[in-house]
């Protein structure tokens, strides 16, 4: 008996169908952030200093540096993930001998993504890039005191809107165009107020027009601090919490945006109450907001975990962000879809309906001897046969061809 009847076996004594469970993994896009191929770094004319507080180290080699690398590494990385997924674009990342200032970008800055997608069938996502700018050098953006400035970035994520807008509807399906600004004080404001009343008369400007939803969906990010803004971050969790709520927006949870021994895995079921839809950034902080490679972790279990038990894959877009300079950066993004897909299927994996049952009659012991139990059963086996299956690489075969193919840039260099 092949190793995947007998794993298929050994879930079906719990009363889990497997191959129920390969099919609905299928039709799960994740949706793979571009800024992991290069550093963070995009294909624009520098103007600023400002990193927004994120930060990108290490020096390996294979860095992409034009567009075309770009879309040559995520080429070879979706070849190694399972299923048809999506990538989420930034702003700086455009593809045009033109070099308009973020004020000035256009549809037609990013139509070679959008001709490049179709060809690969993935979708596309969007988000305005408001750091790496010279009018972003002060942290501050859409609430900063000078209206000028304010004006500036209104006019950036206007037009990234309308950008988003344009390819959602070439692209036969919504594109979500996910809102995050790094404003925010190094030492304590007095005044914290004021700069959140011009950060919610921004965003209530920038997205003042309206557009179908068919083609376009807002998301704001919120976040608990960076690197330079320690005392306050203007858009916190509770700003963007009530706005995304009051807005009927998608709210974006970054793991890596709250208190160290906070997971989202808990908010899932909370803001789901009051939004319609939630935006995911899985991704692993270690200490702070450092986006390391997320691994197949408690934390990242935990979220599946809540995703599958509160029914609400249909509801969440799934986004990736990490970015780690120091290892093969193709490998980086296949191992953590590959991760965030992994948890999904154990997820999915689980006998629910007697977990819940167990838990609503108050036999917590049972719920924990199943919970404990079923951590020995065999998912690498389920794993291998949806890579088998879906014609991807996995074990051995998979460390092999991710190590030829970053051999095949290291001549790129830093
Ligand atoms: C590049 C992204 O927009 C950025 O990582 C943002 O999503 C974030 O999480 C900032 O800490
Ligand atoms: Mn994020």
């Amino acid at each position: 008996m092949s190793d995947y009847k007998n794993a298929a076996d050994a879930f079906a004594a719990w009363g889990v169908d497997t191959d129920t469970a390969l099919e609905r993994l299928k039709s799960i896009p994740i949706s793979m952030h571009c800024w992991q191929g290069d550093d963070v770094v995009g294909f624009e004319k520098k103007s600023g200093n400002s990193g927004g507080g994120i930060q990108a180290t290490g020096n390996h080699p294979g860095r992409a540096r034009t567009p075309d690398e770009l879309r040559a590494d995520l080429e070879f990385s979706y070849s190694m993930i399972p299923g048809n997924h999506r990538l989420n674009l930034h702003a700086m990342y455009l593809d045009s001998d033109e070099t308009p200032d973020r004020d000035a970008i256009e549809y037609k800055h990013f139509e070679p993504w959008v001709e490049w997608a179709k060809t690969q069938k993935i979708g596309l996502d969007f988000n305005p890039t408001f750091f790496a700018h010279d009018k972003a050098d002060d942290n501050l953006t859409l609430s900063h005191p000078d209206q000028g400035i304010r004006d500036f970035w209104i006019e950036h994520g206007k037009r990234s809107r309308d950008i988003a807008a344009h390819i959602g509807r070439e692209m036969g399906s919504a594109c979500v165009n996910n809102i995050w600004v790094p404003d925010g004080y190094k030492d304590i404001p007095v005044d914290r107020l004021a700069a959140r009343k011009r950060l919610e008369a921004s965003l209530d400007a920038m997205t003042a027009p309206s557009h179908d939803k068919a083609h376009l969906l807002d998301a704001v990010e919120s976040k608990l601090f960076g690197i330079g803004v320690e005392a306050c971050t203007v858009g916190s969790h509770e700003f963007y919490l009530g706005y995304a709520i009051r807005k009927q927006m998608l709210l974006c949870l970054d793991m890596g945006h709250f208190h160290p021994t906070e997971n989202i895995a808990d908010k899932l079921s909370a803001v789901s109450l009051s939004l319609d839809r939630i935006l995911l950034h899985v991704s692993r902080p270690m200490r702070w907001d450092s986006d390391h490679v997320i691994l197949l972790n408690d934390d990242i279990l935990a979220v599946a975990q809540e995703l599958v038990s509160a029914d609400l894959l249909e509801r969440t877009s799934i986004g990736l962000d990490f970015f780690d300079a120091t290892i093969s950066r193709t490998a980086a993004w296949v191992i953590g879809t590959r991760n965030m897909q992994k948890a999904l299927l154990r997820a999915m994996l689980q006998p629910l309906s007697q977990l819940k049952k167990a838990e609503t009659g108050l036999d917590f012991t049972s719920r924990l001897m199943m919970t404990e139990e079923m951590k020995d059963l065999p998912y690498g086996a389920v794993w291998s046969e949806f890579c088998n299956r879906m014609d991807v690489p996995n074990g051995l075969h998979l460390i092999r061809s991710l190590e030829a193919y970053q051999a095949s840039v290291t001549e790129r260099g830093v």
